[in-house]
């Protein structure tokens, strides 16, 4: 692999790859060019075979939008006390690793019934709420594109009504932070896989993201002020019947950097209907099913308590 060059990052290897890059200006989900479309989709499809993580640059979220949500909304989110709320699984601001002292995620479901933010913490201001609403707004329309893109290349088209109306949209901000004193490049996230179906990091100007390929080799992300990282997560892979892959992600900040903000924008199934079967179009001879039906909330129950050693923990949970 000539074009690879190896560096070493505190005993970790990272490679100097670039993740796919795919451009969609100028789509939108209601109006589109048929050839622009299928252009981009070809992109997606490459990607998909190649990773299952790309970086997708979408111009309608602006760099201002992006620099007050996570320039100020953010960054007054994590000094405000936030409540601690664990009603749901997998929301609240409840995640801590034990050996990760270096960041706090919060997690809230949307509802765009009514533009409301479903369960939002009490502690955001008016104007801290809309420019959330403005951002979740776009960051839908986007997610939508690639989920439609998504089903499209796997020639499933005609699921992707009943697939867009079951979902709920997730929303993480996700707060780094490490001393001075911190010696070295640090992995403040440990490897994961996402358990949703999609997640789109949105992150400003401080990168650290890697994403993990088929040869265990990392590559870091380098997103720019337009462009945003798409990764697929276990509920994708299981709902695909294993043709999407989950790849393992991190997060490692170089040793002058003590503070990064990310936001995540995610997709995961309905509160009330959250069964993940494969439509039956990806089961035949070649392709026997490889995971059976399972509620996706006890599967995050499962994933983040007993499941938390398991080295593939959808496997294990449901694996045929
Ligand atoms: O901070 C990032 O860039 C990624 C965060 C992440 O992987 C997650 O929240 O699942
Ligand atoms: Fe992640």
């Amino acid at each position: 692999m000539n074009s690879t060059i190896m560096a070493t990052l505190g005993g970790v290897d990272t490679i100097n790859l670039e993740l796919p890059k795919v451009d969609l200006s100028g789509l939108s989900i209601t109006s589109f060019n048929e050839k622009a479309w299928a252009i981009v989709r070809l992109k997606i499809s490459q990607a998909l075979e190649i990773l299952c993580g790309f970086e997708v640059i979408y111009n309608e979220i602006s760099p201002e939008l992006r620099n007050e949500l996570l320039g100020v909304v953010v960054p007054e989110l994590f000094a405000n006390k936030l409540g601690d709320s664990e009603q749901l699984p997998y929301h609240g601001k409840f995640f801590k690793k034990s050996g990760f002292p270096f960041f706090a995620i919060l997690i809230l479901y949307l509802q765009f019934k009514n533009m409301q933010i479903l369960f939002g913490p009490k502690e955001m201001t008016f104007f801290d709420k809309l420019t959330l609403l403005n951002f979740t707004k776009q960051m839908r329309e986007f997610m939508q594109i690639i989920h439609r893109m998504i089903l499209e290349s796997l020639g499933l088209e005609d699921h992707y009504e009943s697939h867009i109306k079951s979902l709920l949209y997730s929303i993480r901000f996700a707060n780094y932070y490490k001393d001075v004193s911190d010696k070295g490049n640090i992995i403040v996230l440990p490897p994961h896989k996402d358990p949703n179906y999609i997640s789109i990091v949105c992150q400003n100007n401080v990168d650290g993201l890697e994403v993990e390929n088929t040869c265990d080799e990392w590559i870091k992300t380098k997103p720019s002020t337009n462009s945003f990282t798409v990764l697929v997560g276990e509920a994708f892979k299981a709902w695909t019947n294993g043709r999407l892959h989950a790849p393992n992600h991190r997060v490692k900040l170089s040793k002058e950097i003590t503070k990064r903000y990310a936001v995540v924008f995610s997709t995961v199934p309905s509160l009330t209907n959250d069964i993940i079967d494969a439509p039956k179009e990806l089961i035949d001879e070649q392709h026997p099913l490889l995971f059976k039906p399972f509620k996706y909330y006890d599967y995050i129950k499962y994933r983040f308590t007993e499941g938390d050693k398991d080295e593939d923990a959808l496997k294990v949970y449901c694996g045929v």
